[in-house]
């Protein structure tokens, strides 16, 4: 820990005095009122910069403050009674022998000028307890252990030899390390976090001071009391550092600061800083700097509370988020009985950390503390106590404000940062709207493109001026092949017209012209290509692909036509036109089962109930204008497509209503369901009119396998009709109500039998075209 000290010393730039802290501390504040000046005005741009130049004096005057620090060693004991039974300091510090004290390093190294007293010592150190530990230590190293801290062995600072507190090793040592299995630091990580002191000893120093000043205030009496808010204040101007403070004031004095008590602290606040996911930069970091130092401090307490078995309730109350410390090893007792010590002082420190830290737990670390200094030894603090209370309001001031201009205040990365989004479940598409978007029929016509010219042209270079013909022929022009694609739904995107690309011409120096390339047109699955009514293409399957027209074939260019006989041929033929065709695409649904019926009968509803199909549904006939379809899914992860088809009403096939034209959707179904309404009277003539007009779109398509849906069995009268109907048909009657879904079960048995059978068939080889299977 010395060797950190030293290493920040040269930053202090000659000699330090109190006019020139004096001098920073002004310069602060006016920083302060810039950068609150911005930030009213809302220059966050010079607001972070005047932030970072008074992060930075802070930073500078707490290195000041660590160097300065060791001069606590020279300095006789404070008056504590407490002293040699408790404390951190009467824990003994024996240990000065140990090599890790560089006390007498730091003492030859004192920047002069600075009037090391013994109250301020005690004011700044963390407590006259710890003054006899110093003492003893620099006694120590001046009979000759003078090495610093870097000669750290790697061991547990409990056990290093040079912080040899009298007390049991495993107290303190597992106080450093600490962390016990709740922050889960072991010796390995506590050692080589020592390695970075040499950059961190000031932060180190900071927040161990920190932590270590409230342990002074014992404030016992009303008027000492406010002295020592002030003090507080200066801590937490300076980084919350109880040496900053002292500088200001008094050019002070070595802290209490345990050299591997901050190592471990060290350690144990890196740590800290990993868990809490440290991802601000610069002003951020500065802020959490302090928080770091405030945390690392009431988490200190802790340790020291569990030193002592009769504060340990308290000590958990107080912190119930470091139960991991509940097993450490007892016995380092220095503050017994001190909670009921300090009451006042636990008030007015909580509200001076009130606005990063919560207030309670930094009071409760106090109590643990039995350094009982008087408040009298603190006189010399009330100077500062305006600049306390100002670097106090700095502090509150830049985290309200970094709230306010979002200065680096959060991370875009968290989910509460993210943008909110609205519900991304899509609104259904109408009827209408499907229907406009829905074409099954297309007629197209079809271009090829042409082949490329060849070309005429002669080599000539010099010395070589009849080079002869090198004119190239020309590129094929393209094809126009329609591909089935599974993501496209409809024919709507097809136009009227395709015309391929044509070749490129050939070149001199017989360069051949590039072939065009191929125009597809990407059509869904089940389109059937008709020319003059008559089916040239089925396509059925996803991929695949049929040549409508080919393109012209390209030129030929005058190398071509070279002989023997012509030399110096002049011939060049131009490219082939493409192939021209009109072609017709009709899309055919590509479902098992097809719901035939006439309008309302509820057809659509029978599709919603009995799969996850979504056709609009309404009181009025004609409500579904295009096919939709419907999974239904079974156990055996066997799924049957079943499609909802457009209402048909008699004289269909005349082009009346709707019409017939949909029925092509019907062509693909390998088994039919006929749905009837069967509130209304005498629905049987329903299934006549169905067949007749099935039969006269195509004969014999009413012959296919199918079953007979009884639906709106819920309305009064259907019960009536459903016997009639029995009487009437010969084949099976299922009769269901598609509103409530009653005996919906029983269909999609059915169902599943009819596509078993359809199966069966098809294993026997009938020939027919296997729908594609959804
Ligand atoms: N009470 C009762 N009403 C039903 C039942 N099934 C359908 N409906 C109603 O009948 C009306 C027509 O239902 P749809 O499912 O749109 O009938 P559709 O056969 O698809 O009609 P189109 O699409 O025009 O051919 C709606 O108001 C439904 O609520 C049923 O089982 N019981
Ligand atoms: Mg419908």
């Amino acid at each position: 820990m010395s060797v950190a000290f030293s290493s920040a010393r040269p930053r202090s730039k000659g000699e330090v005095t109190q006019q020139t802290i004096q001098k920073m501390l002004d310069e602060n504040h006016h920083l302060i009122q810039c950068i609150m000046d911005y930030q009213s005005k809302g220059k966050t741009a010079e607001c972070t910069q005047y932030q970072q130049i008074l992060h930075r004096n802070l930073v500078y005057l707490a290195t000041i403050a660590d160097s300065n620090q060791n001069m606590q060693s020279l300095l006789p004991a404070p008056p504590t009674p407490n002293m040699g039974s408790m404390g951190p300091g009467g824990i003994g510090q024996s240990g000065g022998s140990g090599p890790l004290h560089s006390q007498s390093n730091l003492n030859d190294t004192m920047a002069p000028g600075l009037p090391p007293t013994s109250m301020m010592q005690s004011q700044m150190s963390n407590g006259p307890s710890h003054a006899p530990m110093q003492q003893q230590a620099g006694q120590t190293q001046s009979a000759g252990t003078s090495s610093t801290s870097l000669s750290l062995p790697a061991t547990t600072h409990g056990s290093a030899s040079g912080y040899s507190h009298p007390m049991p090793p495993s107290s303190q040592g597992s106080m450093i390390q600490g962390p016990g299995p709740g922050y889960g630091s072991s010796s390995s990580s506590s050692t080589s976090s020592r390695s970075n002191l040499n950059m961190q000893s000031n932060t180190v120093s900071m927040m161990h001071q920190q932590s270590a000043t409230p342990h002074y205030p014992s404030s016992q009496t009303g008027g000492g009391q406010q002295q020592y808010q002030g003090q507080q204040a200066a801590m937490g101007m300076l980084g919350q550092s109880g040496q900053g403070n002292s500088m200001m004031s008094q050019r002070p004095m070595g802290t209490y600061r345990p050299t591997q008590q901050g190592h471990g602290e060290y350690s144990y606040q890196q740590s800290s800083y990993g868990e809490q996911g440290y991802e601000r930069s610069f002003d951020e970091s500065s802020q959490h700097y302090y928080e770091g130092g405030n945390s690392q401090y009431s988490q200190q307490q802790p340790q020291y509370q569990q030193g002592s078995g009769q504060q340990q309730p308290f000590s958990q109350q107080q912190y119930p988020s470091q139960q991991g410390y509940s097993g450490q090893p007892q016995g380092y007792g220095p503050g017994q009985g001190a909670s009921s010590q300090y009451p006042q002082y636990q008030q007015d420190q909580g509200q001076q950390y009130s606005s990063y830290r919560s207030s309670q737990a930094a009071s409760g670390a106090q109590t643990q503390r039995p350094y009982a200094y008087q408040q009298g030894q603190y006189g010399n603090y009330q100077q500062n106590e305006v600049n306390c209370s100002w670097l106090i309001g700095l502090r509150s001031h830049l985290a309200a404000q970094r709230k306010t201009t979002g200065i680096r205040n959060v991370t875009t990365s968290s989910a509460l940062c993210a943008k909110p989004r609205g519900n991304s479940q899509k609104k259904e598409l109408s009827e209408k709207k499907l229907t406009r978007h829905f074409v099954d029929h297309r007629n197209v016509k079809l271009l090829a493109g042409a082949g490329g010219k060849g070309a005429c042209t002669f080599h000539s270079e010099p010395r070589k001026e009849w080079g002869g013909p090198d004119g190239g022929n020309g590129g094929d022009g393209g094809n126009i092949i329609i591909k089935v694609e599974r993501q496209v739904k409809s024919l709507a995107q097809v136009t009227p017209v395709y015309k391929g690309d044509d070749g490129d011409s050939g070149g001199s120096k017989n360069c051949y012209g590039r072939n065009a390339s191929t125009t597809y047109i990407a059509v869904p699955v089940g389109t059937v290509v008709k020319e003059h009514g008559k089916t040239v293409a089925d396509l059925s399957q996803h991929g695949q692909e049929y040549v409508a027209v080919f393109g012209g074939a390209g030129g030929k260019g005058n190398r071509f036509f070279l002989s023997n006989e012509n030399r110096a041929p002049m011939t060049a033929t131009p490219g082939e036109r493409g192939q021209e065709r009109v072609l017709q695409l009709e899309l055919r649904t590509m479902a098992h089962a097809g719901l035939v019926g006439f309008p309302n009968a509820g057809k659509s509803s029978l599709l919603r109930a009995i799969s996850n199909a979504r056709p609009a549904v309404a009181a009025y006939p004609f409500t579904t204008l295009n096919p939709h379809v419907g999974i239904v899914k079974y156990r055996d992860h066997e799924q049957v497509a079943v499609a909802d088809i457009p209402g048909i009403i008699r004289g269909a096939h005349l082009n009346r209503g709707l019409g017939i034209s949909f029925l092509r959707h019907i062509e693909r179904c390998r088994f039919l369901l006929f749905v009837l309404d069967l509130s209304s009277p005498e629905p049987w003539t329903q299934l006549q009119h169905l067949r007749f007009e099935l039969d006269q779109y195509e004969p014999g398509l009413s012959h296919r396998p199918h079953a007979i849906v009884a639906n709106k069995m819920d309305l009064p009268g259907a019960r009536g009709n459903i016997e009639a109907l029995r009487g009437h048909v010969a084949q099976r009657v299922i009769p269901v109500s598609a509103l409530t879904g009653q005996n919906t079960e029983e269909l999609i048995i059915h169902l599943r039998e009819l596509y078993d059978a359809y199966l069966q068939t098809q294993g026997q080889g009938s020939g027919e075209d296997k729908p594609t299977r959804w």
